[in-house]
């Protein structure tokens, strides 16, 4: 709107000064150059704006590109966050896994003989008091021969409930081979072991598995060692392992003690 005002008088102006009329008006001259030079400045001015314009322009492309550049990073950054937050927890997983099968046996998942063997040592360190018992379950070939090896795995499991159950939080069972449990029972001596034992086998031979039309049940038979002090740990459980030998000589379906 102003433009278009200026427009009009400059080109009134233009016409009047054009106008041969108004030759040797004493203000032509004067006047002349005033419409040159306001011509002039105008003529810059509008340059300026243009470059102005323009670099408003280029900046906020410039502006544009940045943010979008900056978004694709944070994007990019986010992805590979969660990537790696995710592979974490897989390697995670994995490890926990890992420890899992080297220190528990599949099957029924109990600790196995590494998992024991380390918890026996650090109590030896400790001088801590303990004794072993031994379990074997009897005439377990017979078992599976008769009714297949599943219902002999089937057994295992059950067995393994019942002795997970029933023992002290602060003792321990462990797989110690095919059908032989080791218990580490913690601050208790040998005669003290012996009545856990017994109770325990009490409700291990009551334990029920049915195949087919039958029913099983099994006899667990014991052998006890309480360690002495500066013994291996390794020492303790190979007179256990004694004592079930002659726990399974005497007729097997008892628990028997190391001679003190
Ligand atoms: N089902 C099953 N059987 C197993 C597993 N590990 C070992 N066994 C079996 O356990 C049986 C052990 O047999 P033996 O060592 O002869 O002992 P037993 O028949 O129990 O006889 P006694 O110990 O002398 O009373 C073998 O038949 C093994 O195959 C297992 O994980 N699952």
């Amino acid at each position: 709107m102003k433009d278009s005002h200026d427009d009009t008088l400059l080109a009134e102006v233009a016409a009047l000064l054009e106008s041969s009329e108004h030759d040797g008006h004493p203000l032509h001259d004067a006047l002349q150059r005033l419409y040159r030079h306001h011509c002039e400045q105008r003529g810059q001015m509008q340059r300026l704006i243009e470059i102005s314009d323009r670099y408003q322009l280029l900046a906020m492309e410039a502006r544009q590109v940045t943010q979008q550049r900056y978004e694709r990073t944070l994007r990019r950054q986010q992805k590979l966050s969660r990537i790696s937050d995710g592979y974490q927890a897989l390697i995670q997983e994995r490890n926990q896994a890992l420890h899992q099968a080297s220190t528990h046996d599949p099957l029924t998942e109990l600790p196995n003989r590494r998992l024991i063997g380390e918890r026996l040592e650090s109590l030896v360190e400790a001088r801590r008091r303990f004794t072993l018992a031994l379990l074997d379950i009897d005439h377990f070939k017979a078992i599976n021969d008769r009714h297949g090896h599943d219902v002999g795995d089937r057994v295992l499991v059950a067995l393994t409930q019942v002795l997970s159950e029933s023992l002290r939080e602060y003792d321990l069972c462990a797989r110690w081979g095919g059908e032989e449990f080791l218990l580490l029972l913690v601050d208790t001596d040998r005669s003290e072991a012996h009545t856990i034992v017994e109770r325990l086998r009490l409700r291990l031979a009551e334990v029920c598995i049915r195949s087919e039309d039958q029913t099983i049940s099994v006899t667990v038979s014991a052998g006890l060692s309480q360690h002495q002090p500066g013994d291996p740990h390794e020492v303790t459980v190979k007179r256990a392992d004694q004592a079930l030998l002659e726990a399974k000589r005497a007729g097997r379906d008892r628990s028997l003690t190391d001679t003190p």
